[in-house]
């Protein structure tokens, strides 16, 4: 296979700049040496590994992008940026005709969805990328639609703590309450306890101090309106390598896309791609 060039967008954020370091390292992708950053950045460039990336703000992108996707044909773009670039990203990606995964949260996820519905090329946009996370949200997906009303009457609570910087609600969490809903359960999104005290983390939780400044971890607990049940589910994520390898199986899935079809399928999740198996 040729190398995939590959523009990771975000840097020089936490997590865009974990993916670019692998992308690096992994001989399927060539590191497109330029990425979108946010308007306050003053930094112009970051090193990744041996490569100098050139940080292209919103109001510098539309100049350089035609150069760039004329030296990197082919390009597919990975999104980890902040929840307020959500959607304007999408629409610049669409508007290029550059293929992409979406693994930014937040924004307004249904404009986002008519955004690649509307355009030509085909997006994986997932609010979690951890396939074992995918797979578990996957199963209750499975069980929502085969056991409808399964936990009526019973009540949900969900926590999720992540590093004090996160901007919004998480994404994930938020994925699962629509499952959790499905199986009969009336929870409000906004009843979902957000945890970014670090304080509370170390002492409460016991997310290990090295991993307070980049964690995600989850608990939802559905309890019988009798008290006689309990049912939990949980999931801890240190750090952020997790979210790499299928961050890099979307992006293999995106160009066995082009490489295959038509299109007549855009949107895809990350759930498309576990189940593709590639
Ligand atoms: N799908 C998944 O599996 C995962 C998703 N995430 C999500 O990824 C996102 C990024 O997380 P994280 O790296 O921790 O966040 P960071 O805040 O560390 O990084 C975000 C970066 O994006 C920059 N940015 C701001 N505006 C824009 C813009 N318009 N275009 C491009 N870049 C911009 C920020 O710049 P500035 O500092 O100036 O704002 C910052 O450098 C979050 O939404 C998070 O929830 C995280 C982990 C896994
Ligand atoms: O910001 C993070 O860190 C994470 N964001 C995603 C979310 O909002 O669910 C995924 C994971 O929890 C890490």
């Amino acid at each position: 296979m040729n190398c995939i060039p590959l523009m990771i967008n975000g840097l020089p954020g936490n997590v865009a700049r974990i993916m670019a370091e692998s992308a690096c390292q992994d001989e399927r992708f060539t590191l497109v040496p330029f990425s979108l950053t946010g308007e306050e950045i003053t930094l112009g460039q970051v090193s990744v590994d041996q490569t100098k990336i050139t940080l292209l703000k919103p109001s510098e992108r539309e100049n350089k992008i035609h150069e760039i996707l004329e030296s990197y044909p082919g390009c597919i773009c990975v999104d980890y940026t902040h929840p307020t670039a959500v959607n304007d990203n999408a629409k610049f990606y669409v508007t290029h005709k550059i293929p992409f995964v979406m693994g930014t949260t937040g924004g307004d996820r249904q404009e986002l969805e008519r955004t690649v519905k509307n355009g030509s090329m085909p997006a994986v946009i997932a609010p979690n990328m951890a396939k074992q996370i995918v797979g578990l949200q996957a199963m209750l997906e499975y069980g929502a639609n085969a056991f409808p009303g399964l936990f009526k009457g019973f009540t949900l609570q969900v926590k999720e703590s992540h590093q004090q910087g996160k901007a919004d609600t998480s994404g994930t969490a938020k994925a699962l309450v629509a499952c959790f809903n499905q199986l009969g359960t009336d929870f409000n999104l906004s009843d979902i306890e957000k945890i970014r005290d670090p304080k509370t983390q170390k002492e409460n939780l016991g997310v290990p101090e090295e991993y307070i400044g980049g964690h995600g971890w989850h608990t939802y607990t559905l309890k019988a309106p009798d008290g006689s049940a309990l049912f939990e589910l949980t999931h801890n994520i240190n750090g952020r390598q997790i979210y790499v390898a299928g961050t890099f199986d979307a992006v293999v899935f995106l160009k066995n896309q082009i490489d295959t079809n038509a299109f007549e399928q855009k949107l895809f999740t990350m759930i498309d791609v576990l189940t593709s198996g590639k």
